[in-house]
């Protein structure tokens, strides 16, 4: 796992966004499995600053999404499709279909099975953009998920619903469930781009830095059995760790 050390969150966007267009550069046709959340919204904004001034192509590009809220309207501006659409897709030139977010309604095994062979059929995903959570949730794995688990549905915890009430009227209006790619489907990825940004992810980025094997009870604990992780993450976010910087 390599650890880049940014000092704020305007440089890891910066870094998570120079990480992706790379990949872009190097492949053009290559599947970039994305993230939500507040962390990555400074890294679509810089994708699409590229992608307008430098002409960074996603024609040949296909995007798989980590998650979905269970039962959400694809048009509510808070369901995951509603934030892609707004923060990246609308704004570069990914052709329609080439973009995939878990289905909403169809909250079934067999589409969740779905989902995974889909990622399967299309080569498996170049970069996994992650986010973390406060406790460890990585994608909407809760603590406790199997680490070997695919696409599935989840209960989110309280402590996950009260961190997303921000983007809802109220707690009440959280989806209680949601559906997620599963770690194991995550793990498949070729390489992993880990963003985090403040000091409320700290405890969270300490426990995965120090992680020496996967324990369910951390999710994000699963990446050390990854070859292929990235970590950047922020002055704040890495202040309750030392690192040697280079
Ligand atoms: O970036 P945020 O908003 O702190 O969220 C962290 C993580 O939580 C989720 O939004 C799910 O709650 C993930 O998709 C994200 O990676």
């Amino acid at each position: 796992m390599q650890v880049i050390a940014v000092k704020d969150k305007n440089e890891m966007s910066r870094k998570a966004a120079e990480l992706i267009i790379e990949t872009v550069r190097q492949k053009p046709n290559a599947v970039l499995g994305l993230a939500t959340g507040g962390t990555p919204e400074g890294t679509y904004r810089e994708l699409v600053a590229d992608h307008r001034q430098n002409g960074t192509s996603y024609q040949q590009v296909t995007t798989v999404n980590l998650d979905e809220y269970a039962g959400i309207d694809p048009k509510d501006p808070n369901s995951y499709h509603a934030y892609m659409a707004s923060h990246f897709f609308n704004h570069v030139d990914l052709p329609e279909n080439q973009s995939y977010l878990p289905n909403s309604f169809d909250l079934s095994e067999k589409e969740s099975k779905r989902y995974d062979d889909l990622i399967a059929s299309l080569g498996g995903v170049d970069l996994q953009l992650l986010g973390i959570g406060r406790n460890g949730h990585i994608g909407f794995n809760e603590p406790g998920t199997p680490l070997t688990i695919g696409t599935h549905i989840v209960q989110l915890t309280d402590s996950t619903r009260k961190a997303n009430a921000r983007y809802f009227g109220s707690l009440s209006e959280v989806p209680e469930r949601a559906v997620t790619m599963g770690i194991g489907t995550i793990l498949k990825s070729k390489r992993i781009l880990l963003i985090a940004s403040g000091e409320e992810k700290a405890e969270a980025v300490s426990k995965l830095v120090h992680a020496s094997r996967p324990d369910s009870s951390f999710p994000a604990s699963a990446l050390t059995a990854h070859p292929d992780v990235t970590v950047i993450a922020d002055e704040p976010a890495l202040s309750l760790i030392s690192l040697n910087k280079d």
